[in-house]
């Protein structure tokens, strides 16, 4: 469901990341967002909407949202996600990487050849996430060209924001699922990239996304082929790095002639500014230094690294490098379609690495909140678009509902949404229960670029 854009002051508390450790919390604020779905204003210590329609002469043709209970916040940015994998969150068994990806992943991802089954997988996958506050995806597809076009027409027509990566895997797989050479590898991702520029040139909603796989499903030469091919048209690389022992020790074997695996990658030119590396758990320091001189960024995805028992990623080391860190679900290696979910195993996650390594590894719920936020816009490329409630920035957001059950309140919010509040908590106490206890019940309505693309709450207006 979309609505028409319209000019609206939304009225109420707003929450977002000014930087990893400080929580912005505005209370009785209005951001004034335009026809174009853009926030032109942002006004702080309100005293009523009349007053806020007057300042900016705003009188007569704007529209007022305004919660029953709850919080403005920005949309989850997922930097990592296979939505083709979604039929199979939760389905892992006592798995590991290599043999997931042979007996549960691969089966999955060539059944959708089948443009039936494609379609009804891609409409649920977007349908959950925007339930969950996603406003932007980065997705792998499959090697499939017709059904990766169709997730790029489906994320379109119900305005989320997405990256679309057509899988690319000369190398690895069963026959009946991979690419027969480099050059079918490269032809293919030319045709999607084609397709997903003519239903959005400029790329408003949806952007092709160069996708290898990863560098044990990659000839060399399909690696330099994507790497140049980036280089021709400038369109962003995703890929994974370093989530297992035994995926590291084959990239070794595969790669003998470089230094490790991130040097796969900067060798084949792809390990630049707008490369996603996924998960990054047993990266070398070297490789961490190396990561961080190339500008790359990383997609922290701490559900399917203990699904998986892949390992805990530092996330501090690398926040503390430098390096540029997002949340993803990374679906269905991930159980959840939930970036709340990921920021809550982000903390999890955090304090099994404190247990060996000391304190100073917790991530805090401010930090894991920047990281599914304004970290992750950063992460693909559109920190100035998106991420946090800035003059000039997009109108992508969530609607937070709390269940309020203060003993004077008349009703308790229909909706019943987990994360109930006594009316004594601080905000920022009411933040962390959120966090700690929240899911798509608590998600009341989801915009993006002003466009309202989900809702299941009422709000004043
Ligand atoms: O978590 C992961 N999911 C995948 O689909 C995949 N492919 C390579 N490496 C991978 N890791």
């Amino acid at each position: 469901m979309e609505s028409a854009p319209q000019k609206t002051i939304y009225f109420g508390t707003f929450v977002h990341s000014l930087e990893p450790t400080h929580l912005d919390i505005c209370k009785n604020g209005a951001i004034g967002v335009d026809e174009a779905g853009k926030i032109v204003f942002v006004e702080r210590d309100v005293e009523n909407v009349e007053a806020v329609k007057k300042l900016h002469d705003w009188t007569s043709d704007a529209v007022v949202v305004i919660p029953t209970t709850g919080f403005f916040f920005p949309g989850f940015i997922d930097t990592h996600i296979h939505a083709s994998q979604y039929p199979n969150a939760g389905i892992f068994g006592k798995s590991t990487l290599l043999d997931w990806l042979n007996d549960y992943t691969f089966p999955l991802e060539g059944s959708l050849s089948d443009l039936t089954r494609a379609s009804h997988v891609y409409h649920r996958v977007v349908s959950r996430t925007l339930s969950h506050g996603t406003t932007t995806a980065s997705y792998y597809a499959t090697i499939h060209v017709p059904a990766t076009n169709l997730l790029a027409n489906i994320c379109k027509a119900r305005g989320q924001r997405a990256y679309i990566g057509r899988v690319c895997m000369d190398a690895m797989g069963p026959d009946y699922y991979r690419d027969e050479s480099a050059a079918e590898t490269l032809a293919k991702t030319r045709e999607t990239i084609d397709y997903i520029r003519s239903i959005d040139p400029t790329h408003e909603t949806v952007t092709p996304i160069i996708t290898p796989r990863f560098a044990p499903a990659c000839s060399t030469g399909c690696l330099a082929d994507l790497g140049a091919l980036h280089r021709e048209t400038g369109y962003p690389i995703q890929t994974h790095i370093s989530e297992n022992v035994p995926e590291v020790n084959l990239v070794k074997e595969l790669f003998p002639e470089r230094k490790g695996y991130a040097d796969v990658y900067d060798y084949a030119g792809l390990l630049t500014d707008k490369m996603i590396l996924a998960h990054a758990v047993h990266l070398t320091d070297e490789e961490v230094a190396l990561v961080k001189a190339r500008d790359a960024k990383i997609s922290h995805c701490p559900s399917s690294n203990t699904a998986l028992t892949s390992g805990c990623c530092r996330v501090r080391k690398l926040m503390d490098a430098g390096i540029d860190v997002g949340l993803g679900t990374d679906v269905s290696g991930g159980f959840s379609a939930s970036i709340l979910e990921s920021a809550r195993q982000a903390l999890g996650v955090s304090r099994f690495v404190a247990m060996t390594e000391g304190d100073a590894a917790k991530l805090s719920v401010e930090e894991v909140l920047y990281l599914g936020t304004r970290g992750g816009a950063k992460v693909v490329g559109l920190a100035d678009q998106i991420g946090g409630f800035d003059v000039g920035k997009s109108w992508d957001a969530q609607m937070i509902v709390l269940n309020n059950v203060d003993e004077t309140a008349q009703t308790h919010h229909e909706l019943e949404a987990p994360v109930d509040y006594f009316g004594w908590e601080t905000f920022p106490d009411l933040i962390h229960k959120w966090v700690y206890n929240g899911d798509d019940r608590n998600v009341g309505a989801v915009w993006v670029k002003g466009k309202l693309v989900h809702e299941t709450s009422k709000s004043k207006s």
